[in-house]
């Protein structure tokens, strides 16, 4: 029920808020930013700590505390364990209580952004952003690539991974060890080169070193395809400290010798894994190649999923001595826990029908993008939903900014995209996403529901699948997500509140109206053979745009449709049984005509979608037959045997849809067929191989 739906979700953001209150308040510890030191962070603070870094909180949950540097060439910064944090919380409260007064340095936030290196121009920049302290996974890593250590950095998607690189090598550039060696002047080689996998990430990121970098006398230039060559050389030409790019074309570049790398001081490899997915393997190999000395580079690699085949490029390219702060590690979730995670059933065909509904009950009047797999889809789908533009890798590029930006601007308020949006992208409130599909793989998931809940915010990703062809629990098991499986919101309940809404603005229409409409409501009263309390009810209903209200099933969401339950008296394995009951009782036709059928997780019954129309049919026919129990399922779902694609077979039974908080059994292991390192070319299989064909 959209109503309940709505409700449900206030409360649970209520309910996230007050837990995060309560994380919160948890005394600091001094920070002291000269000496390298091994920060920990537990990890379900993170996203608390993004929270209250921006309500310019006053504590922070972030403890650093001293260690002995590991004598390993490659250290991990792990998680600090929660039992020894929580004795350092008391240790701190207890010191706070003792000490009285407000001292104002120790109310200060450790993460305040004075009590990092960062020059006074630059801090007046963040603050003019609204910045005031740093987030975790910038405040680990700051004082890291400061001081020139190579960095592999994990957190949760909306996390600020990008000013986690653009601050540090900011200043380093202009007051640490990157500024003896950057090259000045006229016709510049550049000392900062930024790799990420899309356009649109790259014009984000360029954006990001731009302002930041203007502040303290550094430019920047953005290289990407399906953009004119000559404003790129151009400013190649004039010279550039920092350069942002997609592979394909910052090779492009350096084939054509506009650019050299010789000098580079820092390497970024931002979404690395998605780079070398979409088949840039070679291209980045040879741009990464391009620097002259490479124990003189920096580099650091950022991304919210780093499947073990990425380490092999971090042990490739980042010097032994890495650091690697994972603020997700072995954490069973994986996805953003800011975002309800949610899934729906609905067969294909319904998708169009259901989807401004879900838009309505869950979009909170903010931007929705809905992610197809393929770029038809994309196009097909903006073309049925009104006040939807779609974006994919077959629109040419001017069209690809215009779309973004009217997107970014409000002018439209859904997006129907491929993967092309999946990453990095960070638009302000989006408040909803919508794969109409399961993605072929996790890091896909995490990356699309991640373009909600953001710095700190919430947001909800609703995934449709169907009930038949499912690898939810795939999805499910790598991602750590619970899912909440839910019905279709069903029409009826959608016009109820807009019966509410047009009821309040029928009280607000003029008394003046009524003399000229009098005369003609008596004569409907009269006339017409309803009730007041009727003819009043379709009045609303017109005034809310209802001529009429469809129903919709619960197994497929199809309009018009009506989900049956049918037992047997006996445990049911196989769904050519069920069909050669029907048949029992019914012409062949109409056993043909039933959709979406699947079977229960209980073994005892089945359930299919039948035109509303047939019903009755398929109800008297079941009363003739012996040991046939045949009903119509009005409100919720019984727990449904999922077919798992990604196993090949039946998986277990899942939590009921009707069941918030699902159920059922979890798998566990690990993914099959590990990707191969970096020259593996049998992943990826040459440039452009995922983006051009599907997305
Ligand atoms: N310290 C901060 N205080 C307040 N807002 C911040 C801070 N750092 C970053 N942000 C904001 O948080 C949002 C998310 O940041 P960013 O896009 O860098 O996330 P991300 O971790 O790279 O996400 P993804 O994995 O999806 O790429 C941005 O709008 C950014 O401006």
């Amino acid at each position: 029920m959209p109503s309940l739906a709505l409700s449900d979700l206030k409360e649970k953001k209520e309910e996230k808020m007050m837990k995060k209150k309560i994380a919160l308040e948890t005394p600091e510890s001094e920070r002291k930013t000269k000496k390298i030191k091994e920060p920990k962070v537990r990890e379900e603070e993170d996203e608390s700590a993004v929270k209250k870094s921006k309500k310019k909180r006053k504590a922070s949950e972030l403890q650093v505390e001293e260690e002995e540097r590991s004598e390993t060439s490659s250290e991990l910064v792990e998680p600090v364990d929660p039992k020894e944090k929580k004795k350092k919380k008391k240790k701190a409260k207890v010191e706070e209580e003792g000490d009285g007064d407000e001292d104002e340095g120790k109310s200060e936030d450790p993460n305040a952004i004075s009590r990092f290196r960062i020059s006074e121009a630059l801090r007046e920049k963040l603050k003019s952003k609204g910045i005031e302290a740093l987030f975790p996974i910038q405040a680990m890593t700051f004082d890291m690539i400061l001081d020139g250590t190579d960095l592999v950095g994990r957190a949760r998607t909306g996390q600020g991974k990008t000013l986690a690189f653009v601050l540090p090598i900011l200043e380093s550039l202009t007051n640490g060890p990157g500024k003896s060696s950057r090259t000045s002047g006229y016709g510049r080689a550049p000392s900062v080169l930024v790799l990420l996998p899309t356009r649109e990430l790259a014009k984000q990121v360029f954006e990001d070193f731009e302002v930041y970098g203007e502040a303290v006398g550094l430019t920047s230039c953005c290289l990407y395809g399906g953009a004119p060559y000559h404003t790129q050389e151009m400013k190649l030409k004039r010279g550039v400290d920092i350069v942002v790019g997609t592979p394909g074309r910052v090779k492009d570049h350096i084939e054509r010798g506009n650019i050299h790398l010789g000098s580079l001081t820092f390497r970024v490899l931002d979404e690395a894994d998605e780079m070398l997915r979409m088949g840039f393997v070679d291209d980045v190999e040879l741009i990464l190649g391009k620097v002259a000395d490479a124990s003189k580079v920096q580099t650091v690699l950022f991304s919210a999923t780093l499947p073990d085949w990425v380490k092999g490029i971090a042990s490739r390219f980042l010097k032994p001595s890495k650091k690697t702060v994972d603020l997700v590690g072995n954490e069973k979730m994986k996805a953003s826990t800011n975002v309800r995670h949610i899934v729906l059933p609905c067969s294909k065909s319904a998708r169009s029908q259901l989807i401004p509904d879900i838009i309505r009950c869950y979009s909170s009047g903010g931007r929705t993008i809905i992610f197809t797999e393929t770029k038809d889809s994309a196009s097909e789908l903006a073309g049925l939903l009104p006040g939807s533009r779609a974006l994919h890798g077959d629109i040419q590029q001017a069209q690809r900014e215009v779309t973004l930006n009217g997107f970014r601007s409000g002018k439209f308020m859904t997006l129907v995209a491929t993967n092309v949006a999946a990453r990095g992208l960070d638009i302000n409130d989006v408040q909803l996403i919508i794969q109409c599909e399961p993605p072929r793989d996790v890091e896909a998931y995490i990356h699309r529901s991640g373009r909600t809940g953001r710095a700190g915010n919430t947001g909800v990703a609703v995934m449709l699948y169907d009930p038949k062809r499912s690898t939810v629990s795939k999805i499910e098991r790598e991602s750590g997500v619970k899912f909440e499986h839910i019905s279709a919101p069903q029409p009826v309940d959608i016009a109820k509140s807009a019966g509410v809404e047009a009821a309040k603005i029928i009280t607000q229409v003029s008394d003046s109206v009524i003399p000229a409409f009098k005369d003609v409501a008596q004569e409907l009263l009269e006339t017409s053979g309803l009730s007041a309390q009727d003819l009043l009810a379709k009045a609303l209903a017109k005034a809310a745009g209802y001529s009429e209200i469809k129903s919709r099933s619960l197994l497929t969401s199809m309009e018009n449709h009506v989900t049956l339950l049918l037992e047997a008296g006996k445990p049911i394995y196989t769904l050519s049984f069920v069909f050669g009951v029907l048949k029992r009782f019914l012409p062949e036709e109409k056993v043909q005509s039933v959709q979406g059928l699947t079977l229960t997780a209980d073994g005892m019954g089945a359930v299919f979608d039948v035109a509303e129309d047939d019903v009755e049919t398929f109800l008297t026919g079941a009363e003739n037959a012996a040991n046939v129990n045949l009903e119509v399922l009005k409100n919720a779902l019984p727990p449904l045997q999922q077919r798992d694609m990604s196993r090949g077979r039946f998986g277990g039974g899942r939590g009921g849809f009707g069941d918030r908080n699902g159920g059922g059994s979890r798998f566990s292991g690990g993914r099959g067929g590990g990707r191969g390192g970096f020259s593996d070319r049998r992943n990826g299989g040459g440039r452009g191989h995922y983006n051009s064909k599907r997305w």
